[in-house]
């Protein structure tokens, strides 16, 4: 255990590496605790898993892998559990072990027997065929591959499921998450589902109440929301006939309560100038300029011509109008632009399309358009919960968990991500 936690010190969340001793930790991380297993027969299934998978990559004959099979069976260790039938959480696993272990899988897998060999490509629907093939051989083995003693309640151990949320009773409620989870934890107990219900009604509730209570939108705020809630058969027709180049839809649209916090920060701030990477239908921009002294400045970018049409009819009544300076085409190319015009920002507001996040993070820090001193707000860095479910992230969540983690490496930012709406990370720049 010493030379281990010696060997490991420094890293003992164990990212980054490939390590012989991670053998049988790779896949049955997905299953283990809502099998119920013990560790070591989890385990048990990911080394014989492991040993099938080598002799398929040709790391060792049949021979051996049968061989570490029967040593795992005559163990009363489980080569199979029908867990593993759940090919999605396998999937699972294996995606966050390549996240954890720096980008690549590295699985080690024996090459050849008694020393380690590491595997790193696996598709999912290889995992998945393989998995099958693997299950038919261990029914063949005794007790159809099952362990003796493979769950931690057959030795008296409480059901690890149990402990994976504290019980309802257990749990200070200090936040409204809190609240939603316990009551939703005695509904689950108690089969109860109009609490259920009640809770879907009290989650509902939770935008409405953060719009209730801040500052409500000028008139022409007001208008844009409802102009641009009425707008979806225009972008749908427009895409139609290619004058948008992508569906746009309302949704789109940032709204009153992250536009108020926008304008808090610009007077907080005492900003003067603010790019705005992505107008829609001008809502941000407007949200901003409203808030910035009769000399400040917004810079909007938006690729699609006919959305920044609609945002200066918007802004066209107010007397903010003059603030804003509308620029038209990809950000990236209008962000090289605006750095070779020496131009700099003390708050820039990021709400463009995810996959791109993280490389206009970049520019705009290389650059120096946001300056030192300066504060990055983006929106949708919860991409609608997507980690949350643990499920394989979108394009989208991809690349807003590109930039999340981005954020959280450089230190010449200090950040916070805020649960408002989509996720809102405010990241001001130190150096
Ligand atoms: C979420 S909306 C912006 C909402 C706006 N900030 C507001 O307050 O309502 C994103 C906008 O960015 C534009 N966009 C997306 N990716 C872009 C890119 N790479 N360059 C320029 N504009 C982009 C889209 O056309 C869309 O109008």
């Amino acid at each position: 255990m010493e030379g281990y936690v010696r060997s490991e010190y420094g890293n003992l969340w164990e990212t980054h590496q490939c390590r012989p001793h991670a053998y049988g930790h790779t896949w049955s991380p997905g299953y283990e605790l809502p099998s119920g297993m013990l560790h070591g027969q989890a385990v048990g299934t990911c080394m014989g898993f492991g040993a099938y998978l080598a002799m398929k990559s040709d790391f060792i004959p049949e021979i051996e892998c049968q061989r570490i099979l029967k040593v795992i069976s005559d163990c009363e260790l489980c080569l199979w559990h029908p867990i593993m039938e759940d090919g999605a959480a396998v999937w699972r696993s294996q995606v966050a072990m390549i996240e954890k272990r720096g980008g690549n899988l590295c699985a080690p897998i024996p090459r050849p027997l008694g020393e380690s060999g590491y595997l790193n490509d696996l598709s999912e629907e290889m995992l998945l065929q393989r998995l099958q093939e693997y299950k038919s051989i261990c029914l063949s083995y005794p007790r159809q591959g099952r362990g003796v003693e493979e769950h931690c309640t057959e030795v008296g151990l409480a059901d690890p499921q149990s402990k994976k949320m504290a019980p309802p009773d257990d749990r200070f409620v200090v936040t409204p998450t809190d609240l939603l989870i316990t009551t939703l934890s005695k509904a689950k107990a108690q089969n109860d589902m109009a609490t259920v219900g009640e809770v879907v009604r009290m989650l509902d509730g939770v935008d409405g109440m953060v719009v209730k209570y801040s500052t409500q939108p000028s008139e022409a705020l007001h208008n844009i929301s409802v102009q641009t809630a009425k707008s979806n058969p225009n972008w749908a027709e427009m895409e139609k006939k290619g004058t948008t180049s992508r569906l746009l839809e309302a949704e789109m649209i940032s709204g009153q309560a992250e536009g108020q916090l926008l304008k808090l920060l610009v007077k907080f701030g005492a900003v003067k100038k603010v790019l705005d990477i992505g107008t829609f239908t001008g809502y941000s921009s407007l949200a901003m300029a409203e808030a910035l002294p009769e000399d400040g400045r917004v810079v909007t970018l938006e690729r699609q011509e006919e959305a920044a049409k609609m945002a200066a009819e918007n802004w066209a009544s107010s007397p903010h109008v003059g603030k804003i300076e509308s620029r038209v085409g990809e950000a990236q190319a209008l962000l090289q632009a605006l750095a070779s015009q020496g131009e700099s920002f003390d708050l820039v507001f990021l709400d463009v399309d995810k996959p791109g996040y993280f490389a206009l993070y970049q520019t705009l820090m290389e650059t120096g358009l946001l300056r030192v001193g300066g504060l990055l707000a983006v929106d949708n860095t919860m991409y609608k919960g997507e980690e949350l479910t643990g499920e394989r992230l979108s394009l989208n969540g991809e690349g807003a968990r590109a930039l999340n983690a981005g954020l959280l490496a450089d230190d010449r930012v200090l950040q916070v991500m805020l649960p408002l709406r989509d996720g809102l990370t405010l990241a001001f720049r130190q150096h």
